[in-house]
C-alpha cells in the first residue's frame, strides 16, 4: 500500500501545502538588527518630515520682497541679524531688510520667505555691524524645504510584510523606531536519513558519502528568513527514527528530512509517517526533479520529506518549504519572484512532467537570458552551486529551443 503512489500537478501540491499557511508571532528587535527583517506592523507617520521648514542651501533667509530688482550691479543690502547653523534656531522674526546667515538643514526663522545662496551674496562690514548685498531677486517661498514635503503625518509610510532594506532602516530611524516589530523567523529541524551518510568532518569510506543536504537546507532556511536546527544524521532504522522525529517535532515550527521517501527497501519515511499517524498530503509530484517529494501533516506540526537526491532536495525546498516560510513571516512576495527570460541553450528532451532545471541567468542588451547552471541529473550536486534561477519547462512540452522565452524561478532574493 505505500508504495501506491499518486503524482499530482506541481501547482495542485504547492495549493495543499498552501492550505497549512500559518503567519507567525511578532518580536521586537533593536534597529540595529532589524535589516533583511520581515516588517510586522504598517509603519505610520507620527510627525511630518521635515518637522519644520527648513533651508536647503547654506546662505541667507530673507524677505524676497527686500530683494526685488536686486543684481550684481545694484545689490540690495539687508542687515545680518543673526547665524544659524543646522540645530539652531532664530526665534526673533525678521523685519524689513534683515536677514539671518543661514546654513543647510536649519529652521527657517519667522519673516522669512526664501533663502539667497550664499553664491549669489557678498558680506561686508560697516561700522561694526555686518551687511549682505545680495545680487539676484529672490521669489516668495524659493529655496525653501517645506515642513512635510517629504512625508506627512498620518501616512502609511512603511506596509507590514516589507523587507527591511537599508532604505527602510532609514525611515525607521527617521520615526524613532530604537527597536522594530519584526516577523518571528519559524524554527525549522533539519534531519539527514541514511546509513550511508558521513559527517561534513569524516573521511570518505567504501560505500559511503558525506552528507552534504543537511548542510545546503540550513543554508537555504537561512536565506529564507528561518531558523535552521539542525538535528544530525539518522541511520536506517525505523525505531529509533520514530523516537527521534517524534521528540524533534515538540521542538521546532516545521521538520525538514532528507532521504529516505522513496520507496527503497531502507526509505522509512512513509512507514514513519504511519507511525505518527501523519496525514500524507502528497508523496508523488508531477515533477522532475523531486518526484518523491512528500509533505505531511501531524496535529501540530507540517513535515518536509524532500528527497536523498541533493538536486531534488534543493527543488523541492526551493517550492515548497519556501513559500511556507514567506507566509509564516507575513510576506508579501510568496514563493520565488518568477520572469520572463530567454533560453540561451537547447534543451531538446522532452518534459512528460514539469522540469525545474538548475539555471544561471544574467543580463545582456537589458535582456534577461539563460543558461543551464550545469549537468541537471537530480542525483548531482555540482550545478546547484552556480544556480541563481529555476528554469521551468511545463509537462506535455517538447524540447526548447535557444531564443525561446521560458519562465525563471529567481534564487537567492
Ligand atoms: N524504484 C524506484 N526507485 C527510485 C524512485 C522511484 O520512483 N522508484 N525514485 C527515484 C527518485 S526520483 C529519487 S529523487 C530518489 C529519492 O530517494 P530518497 O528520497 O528515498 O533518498 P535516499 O534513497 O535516501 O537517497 C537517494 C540518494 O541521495 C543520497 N543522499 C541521501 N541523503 C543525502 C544527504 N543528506 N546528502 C547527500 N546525499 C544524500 C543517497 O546516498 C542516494 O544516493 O529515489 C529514486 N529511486
Ligand atoms: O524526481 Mo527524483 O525526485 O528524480 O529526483
Ligand atoms: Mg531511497
Amino acid at each position: 500500500m505505500l508504495n501506491e503512489r499518486n503524482p499530482i500537478p506541481v501547482k495542485e501540491a504547492i495549493a495543499k501545502v498552501q492550505a497549512c499557511y500559518q503567519t507567525g508571532q511578532t518580536e521586537w528587535v533593536p534597529v540595529t538588527e532589524a535589516a533583511t527583517r520581515i516588517l510586522a506592523m504598517d509603519i505610520t507617520a507620527d510627525h511630518h518630515v521635515p518637522p519644520f521648514d527648513r533651508s536647503p542651501y547654506d546662505g541667507y533667509a530673507l524677505r524676497s520682497d527686500d530683494t526685488t530688482g536686486a543684481s550684481a550691479e545694484q545689490p540690495k543690502k539687508l542687515e545680518v541679524v543673526g547665524h544659524i547653523g543646522a540645530g539652531s534656531v532664530h526665534s526673533e522674526p525678521l523685519t524689513d531688510h534683515q536677514a539671518v546667515r543661514i546654513m543647510t538643514g536649519a529652521a527657517i526663522p519667522k519673516g522669512a520667505d526664501a533663502v539667497v545662496m550664499l553664491e549669489d551674496t557678498a558680506a561686508e562690514e560697516i561700522e561694526g555691524r555686518t551687511y549682505v548685498n545680495i545680487m539676484k531677486p529672490s521669489a516668495q517661498q524659493q529655496n525653501i524645504s517645506f515642513k512635510g514635503e517629504d512625508v506627512q503625518k498620518g501616512e502609511v509610510i512603511i506596509k507590514k510584510g516589507t523587507e527591511i532594506n537599508p532604505g527602510v532602516i532609514a525611515l525607521l530611524a527617521t520615526f524613532g523606531y530604537a527597536s522594530v516589530p519584526v516577523a518571528k523567523k519559524p524554527v525549522i529541524g533539519v534531519i539527514a536519513t541514511g546509513s550511508e551518510l558521513l559527517e561534513v568532518s569524516e573521511p570518505l569510506e567504501p560505500g559511503r558519502i558525506r552528507n552534504s543536504n543537511a548542510y545546503m537546507i540550513s543554508a537555504q532556511l537561512e536565506r529564507a528568513g528561518a531558523i535552521p536546527r539542525y538535528y544530525g544524521q539518522l541511520a536506517d532504522d525505523l525505531a529509533s527514527s520514530i523516537e527521534k522525529i517524534s521528540a524533534v517535532l515538540e521542538e521546532v515550527d516545521f521538520l525538514i528530512t532528507t532521504g529516505g521517501v522513496s520507496v527503497g527497501d531502507f526509505d522509512l519515511l512513509p512507514e514513519i509517517y504511519q507511525a505518527l499517524e501523519a496525514d500524507v498530503l502528497f508523496n508523488k509530484v508531477a515533477m522532475r526533479p523531486g518526484s518523491v517529494t512528500t509533505v505531511t501533516t501531524t496535529a501540530n506540526n507540517i513535515l518536509f520529506g524532500l528527497s536523498g537526491n541533493p538536486s531534488a532536495c534543493y527543488v523541492g525546498f526551493e517550492l515548497f518549504t519556501r513559500p511556507l516560510i514567506d507566509h509564516f513571516l507575513g510576506k508579501r512576495q510568496i514563493g520565488l519572484p518568477a520572469v520572463e527570460a530567454v533560453l540561451d541553450v537547447d534543451i531538446p528532451k522532452a518534459n512528460p512532467f514539469s522540469r525545474f532545471m538548475r539555471g544561471y541567468y544574467y543580463f545582456q542588451d537589458q535582456t534577461v537570458f539563460v543558461q543551464l547552471a550545469g549537468k541537471d541529473k537530480s542525483n548531482m550536486v555540482h550545478s546547484l552551486a552556480n544556480a541563481n534561477c529555476l528554469i521551468e519547462l511545463p509537462g506535455g512540452t517538447a524540447g526548447f529551443n535557444k531564443g525561446d522565452r521560458v519562465l525563471i524561478h529567481r534564487l537567492g532574493e
